[in-house]
Order: C-alpha cells, then sequence, then structure tokens
C-alpha cells in the first residue's frame, strides 16, 4: 500500500485551483510504490499523477521536476512535470512537497523479454545524450564516498565472509574509479519496477529521485543488473546483450566505456548491497521502509567478480 497521506477530493478540489489543466473529476490511490504517496488523478482536460513526496523535502524537489521537464522536451520517454499558474512545479500537500506530472500508458514488468531489455537500452542511452545541455549539477549521494563511509556501520554487523567481501570489493574499487570515462545527468536507479512498458516500447521511465551526475557506463551496469538478473541472482546472458545492444544502437560506448563495464557492473552491486543492508540494519523511525533482499547483490557481485 503506497498512500501514505491521505488526499480529500475537496483538498485535490483546492490545489487544482493553482494549476490550469480543467476541474476536477476523479482521484484514485495507486497501490504501487514504496516511498511517496501517489494518486492517479482525472480532470475535464486530461489524466495525471499526483505524487505527494514522504521524505524528499521541499528544497530538493526543483531539480528532479526540472530534470524531467528537459528530458521529455527532448523526447524522453518521462512524465513531463505539470506547472502551476505561477510557474511553479512543485507544491504543497498536507504539508508536505507535490507535484502533478503527466499520466503515462504502459505498466512494469519482472519478467522482461530480450525485445523489452533493447528498448530499455536505446532510451537509456537516449537520456544520456538529452541530458547534455541540462544545466544543473547533482553530485550522486551514493557513490565511492557513500559506501565507503556507510561500510563502516555495516562492518561489524556482517558475518566473517560478507565483511571481508564488502571490504576488498570497496578497496578495488577505490582503486578503480570511474571519474575519467564520459559521463552527465544518470538516472542512477533504473530498475525494473522503474520503467513503464507498453508491449516492446518504453513508456516512459519514473522514479528520478536517485538522478544525479555520473559515468554513463556505471548508468547502463545498474540497468543491466537488475533487467538481466534472475531468480538466482546470475545475469541472463541474451537479457544483458539485448540491453547493451539497445544502448549501443543510440549511443556506442568506447572501448574505454567497455572494458570498464563489469567493474560498473560491480560498483552497483556495491551500490545496491549497501543500501539494502542500511535498511536491513537501520530502519529508520517513523520512515516507511520496504526492505529488499540485500543478498541479491552479494550473490551478483560474487558471480561478476
Ligand atoms: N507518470 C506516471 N504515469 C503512470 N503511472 C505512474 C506514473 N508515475 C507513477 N506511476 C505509477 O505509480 C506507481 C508508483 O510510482 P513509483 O514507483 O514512482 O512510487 P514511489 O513510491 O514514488 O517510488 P518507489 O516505489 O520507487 O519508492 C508506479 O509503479 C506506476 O504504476
Ligand atoms: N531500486 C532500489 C530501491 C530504490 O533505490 C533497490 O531495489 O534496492
Amino acid at each position: 500500500m503506497s498512500v501514505y497521506t491521505p488526499v480529500s477530493d475537496d483538498e485535490m478540489r483546492v490545489l487544482l485551483q493553482d494549476y490550469a489543466i480543467g476541474k476536477f473529476i476523479a482521484l484514485q490511490g495507486i497501490a504501487q510504490g514504496i516511498t511517496n504517496s501517489n494518486y492517479f488523478l482525472t480532470t475535464t482536460q486530461g489524466r495525471y499523477v499526483l505524487t505527494v513526496f514522504e521524505v524528499l523535502q521541499a528544497h530538493e524537489l526543483p531539480f528532479f521536476l526540472e530534470l524531467k521537464q528537459h528530458l521529455s522536451q527532448r523526447g524522453v520517454a518521462c512524465p513531463a512535470p505539470i506547472a502551476r499558474r505561477d510557474g511553479r512545479f512543485n507544491s504543497t500537500l498536507a504539508g508536505k512537497p507535490a507535484c502533478l506530472v503527466s499520466c503515462l500508458a504502459g505498466r512494469d514488468t519482472s519478467l522482461p523479454t530480450a525485445a523489452q531489455c533493447f528498448s530499455t537500452g536505446a532510451m537509456l542511452a537516449k537520456m544520456h545524450l538529452a541530458g547534455a545541455d541540462f544545466p544543473q549539477h547533482m553530485a550522486n549521494p551514493r557513490h565511492a564516498a557513500w559506501w565507503q563511509a556507510e561500510s563502516q556501520r555495516l562492518l561489524p554487523l556482517l558475518d566473517e565472509s560478507d565483511a571481508a567481501l564488502l571490504h576488498s570489493e570497496i578497496a578495488f574499487l577505490a582503486a578503480h574509479p570511474d571519474s575519467h570515462l564520459p559521463g552527465g545527468i544518470i538516472h542512477a536507479d533504473l530498475f525494473k519496477d522503474n520503467v513503464l512498458l507498453a508491449d516492446d516500447a518504453v513508456a516512459g521511465f519514473i522514479d528520478f529521485y536517485y538522478a544525479c551526475n555520473g559515468s554513463f557506463v556505471y548508468d547502463l551496469a545498474i540497468a543491466i543488473n537488475d533487467w538481466a538478473r534472475q531468480s538466482n541472482n546470475q545475469l541472463n546472458p541474451a537479457l544483458q546483450a539485448a540491453l547493451l545492444e539497445g544502448y549501443q544502437s543510440v549511443r556506442p560506448l568506447s572501448s574505454d566505456e567497455l572494458a570498464y563495464l563489469s567493474i560498473a557492473q560491480r560498483a552497483g552491486c556495491i551500490r545496491f548491497w549497501v543500501s539494502r543492508l542500511l535498511d536491513y540494519h537501520f530502519p529508520q523511525a517513523g520512515e516507511i521502509t520496504f526492505i529488499k533482499d540485500p543478498n541479491a547483490f552479494r550473490d551478483l557481485l560474487l558471480d561478476l567478480q
């Protein structure tokens, strides 16, 4: 259940006065999603998605909403934020930051086909190219300095072999950084549940709230690690190849990027192994946390080494 903040029809009617998108017809909570409260909003002019942010703070929102506007204007399949009458994208509802975005067709999948992996790879490359002239910068809050610092809290809690693996892998990544590789705006969380598909085509990337600056090959690696990962936490070679082929159909990788890809995949494993371990060992009081299996990324890491 992902509606933590109830929004009444009357509250929505009041908020709609700040927008020029017609009159209220209906508001329906969306069951999927973990972090935020999401609703489908229908007005006399169309269908939209209302998000009430449960964790992000108001001052953090403009970067993500302006990025979505930039990308959607350049043909990247993603929700377009809806501007208020005063020109802003961000609103407040129930004392929390909120926004309206366009409603996309399509559904996510947990069992992608090779054709869907190809389309996702191609759209990711398109996103990387489209971000080139986005004027804002956001350092990655969950990269090398973060996993180095957070691992200090985790190491005493892990069994001996996991602790040794985490420690040695972080040292390996520190010795093999990606800072020399092409980069720009990355999604940084392009898992299967963050892509809406209409048959084989990408209807839209969603959940841009980890988007930041980073290397393109790292972003691609994060996507491969989820889209091609099978239930045994090993990669399906055909799905991995399809995602890579789709990406390269739009933006061919340099030989340096290709050589680094497997290291980037190991970095992607560390990123999500660490965040899932933190959710498991240090659940935030008062924060809604759905704990995903940390061992999935440990096991994939062992397979990639
Ligand atoms: N622009 C959109 N158009 C259509 N459906 C959307 C849109 N945005 C979100 N959804 C639907 O709402 C669901 C929840 O959205 P999302 O995954 O962004 O939730 P969240 O709680 O904000 O983030 P997360 O689950 O990653 O923590 C999606 O699975 C999708 O079905
Ligand atoms: N995609 C992440 C959660 C959101 O960052 C995970 O599966 O661990």
